[in-house]
């Protein structure tokens, strides 16, 4: 089977381990590069793979090479990919999760025709729930795209874009678990202000977040028409959606993810002028 290493062992290398050994992949197929020597200890111990501290070590044999690293801290990673490339004979396919980071800026540091696929993953992939999406570089083929789609269809669900479309797709699903997670947090204090135990309002607000989207994904219906459903004529639930509105909720979810596009837009920017 198709060796991985993973540059990077923090929240989302460790999410796409996890996911993919849930998934069935061997764990002798999977290597980690780990700068810190005691998260490289904890992740060997609770998953079984190999963890190095050496990018050389995990890259030799491995078909593909996936960048999981901070996008400041893409360009050393790639400084010694490149080399251990030059006086190899292997040629990975190289993915980047790394937000803002283009695909030319990947091959600006890589060795002449380096194959690179750019994804723009979740953390929901640790539980096999992912939502990727993923885009060619110039020298990726398309057996490199179905490579890619493979891995991470294995933790979760895939869809191919354009390139010039990854900072919207990182305001919708990259940051997107976060906008979730919040909103629990919220409705959870709300409970307890209202006198629920904190126990149960998390109990309940949780299920709620993972009953609506199983009707989302299962039932075939719009969003508006599941909330339609909730909203009996003049009854509690309109009073609440009523002040959503008037505090503005909707423009609040258009304010932020237009932050979201501009912040990786932006980071992408400032490294393509070598800034
Ligand atoms: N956390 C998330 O929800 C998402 C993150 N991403 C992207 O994934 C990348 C990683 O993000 P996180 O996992 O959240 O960051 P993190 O800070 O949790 O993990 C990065 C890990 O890389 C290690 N590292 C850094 N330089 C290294 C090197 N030269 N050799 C070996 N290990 C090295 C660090 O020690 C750290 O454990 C970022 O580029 C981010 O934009 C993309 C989508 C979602
Ligand atoms: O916050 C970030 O920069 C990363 C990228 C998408 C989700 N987390």
């Amino acid at each position: 089977m198709t060796r991985i290493a993973v540059v990077g062992g923090g929240r989302i290398g460790e999410a796409l381990v996890s996911g993919l050994l849930a998934s069935g992949r061997q764990a002798r197929d999977l290597v980690v590069t780990e700068r810190f020597e005691a998260r490289g200890r904890e992740l060997a111990s609770e998953y079984g793979i190999r963890v190095t501290q050496s990018i050389a070590d995990a890259a030799e044999g491995a078909a593909v090479l996936v960048v999981a690293v901070k996008p400041n801290d893409v360009e050393s990673v790639l400084t010694e990919v490149a080399e251990y490339q030059e006086t190899s004979d292997d040629d990975q396919l190289i993915v980047s999760l790394a937000a803002g980071t283009t695909t030319a800026r990947f091959e600006q540091l890589l060795p002449a025709g380096t194959a690179v696929v750019r994804v723009m993953p979740n953390t929901p992939m640790l539980v096999g729930q992912g939502a990727s999406a993923i885009t060619p570089g110039r020298h990726a083929t398309a057996v490199h795209m179905d490579l890619v789609e493979e891995m991470m269809g294995a933790v979760g669900m895939v869809r191919r874009v354009k390139e010039s479309s990854m900072d919207a797709v990182t305001a919708v699903s990259g940051s997107g678990p976060a906008y979730f997670f919040l909103a629990i947090e919220a409705m959870v204090d709300s409970g307890v202000a209202l006198g629920l135990t904190r126990p149960v309002a998390r109990d309940l607000a949780i299920q709620t977040l993972v009953g609506a989207g199983a009707m989302l994904s299962e039932s075939g219906e719009t969003a508006t028409e599941l909330r339609a459903a909730v909203m009996s004529p003049g009854g509690t639930t309109a009073a609440a959606i009523r002040q959503f509105e008037k505090d503005g909720l909707r423009s609040a979810f258009f304010e932020a993810m237009a932050m979201v596009r501009d912040r990786s837009a932006a980071m992408g920017a400032v490294k393509e002028d070598g800034a």
